[in-house]
């Protein structure tokens, strides 16, 4: 069944709404885990490196003085967990933004995704990115893919850092505030409900993705709008 919605403002989730969730738990993350101790000791003097790596000893209760290794086996914990901290998110995308630039990751999107981006862009809507990946990762996402460089497609960017927790209403009021533009006039795609619950309570129109075989596909989402793919959305245009 179709979904009809109106916007000036789409934001658009990446895991589980764009690419499948094994690009980034399973091609991402491998990528990642053995090159975040060699990332740490050799760009230690990059201060955001420095507070990343503060960071997860203060959230990990680690001593000031601990090793790499230790950082090393909390970031490791964290992604076996998926659990999407911040400092774990920004020293994930520098190594990641490293891997696409070097031409060694490719990421590949659900096959209904750039069709539909190209298709609501040449309506008048503006696209924009709110994901626990970092700008630096999300940037780099979308510069190699398997349907050329996309980073044109995207006004802005939005994470954990620059917005805050996903799940948190106040998060939405600072992206509705960056963009610029009444909260009804943004459309919040995610495949988490309490996403976009927090979205809808911020205001936000929303709409559930609720794709076949992604960990989410049979999620109860609520009064939410909710569709399996793109092809069942159809965008409307605030003027
Ligand atoms: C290249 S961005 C990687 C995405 C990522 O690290 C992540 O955790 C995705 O989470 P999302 O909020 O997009 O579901
Ligand atoms: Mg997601």
């Amino acid at each position: 069944m179709s979904v009809q919605v109106a916007a000036k403002w789409v934001v658009l989730d990446i895991e589980g709404t764009l690419t499948a969730t094994s690009q980034v738990h399973v091609v991402l993350y491998d990528y990642a885990r053995p090159r975040l101790g060699p990332w740490i000791d050799a760009h230690g003097d990059d201060p955001v490196v420095a507070e990343a790596v503060a960071q997860v000893k203060a959230d990990a209760g680690l001593a000031e003085q601990a090793g790499t290794a230790e950082v090393v086996a909390v970031l490791h914990g964290w992604m076996d967990a998926d659990r999407k901290a911040s400092p774990l998110k920004t020293l994930q995308g520098l190594i990641w933004a490293d891997g696409y630039a070097r031409g060694e990751l490719t990421t590949d999107y659900f096959a209904d995704v750039v069709p539909a981006l190209r298709s609501w862009l040449d309506r008048g809507l503006r696209l924009a990115v709110f994901s626990s990946g970092s700008v630096a990762g999300q940037v780099a996402s979308f510069s190699n893919t398997t349907s050329g460089d996309l980073r044109g497609l995207f006004s802005h960017h939005f994470d954990t850092v620059n917005a805050g927790p996903k799940r948190e209403r106040a998060s939405y009021d600072a992206i509705a505030a960056g963009l610029g533009s009444a909260p009804g006039e943004i459309v919040f795609f995610s495949d988490v409900p309490a996403e976009v619950d927090a979205a809808a309570a911020a205001g936000w129109r929303t709409v559930g993705v609720a794709r076949a075989g992604e960990p989410f596909a049979d999620a109860d989402f609520g009064s939410h709008p909710v569709v399996s793919t793109f092809d069942d959305v159809e965008l409307g245009v605030i003027v």
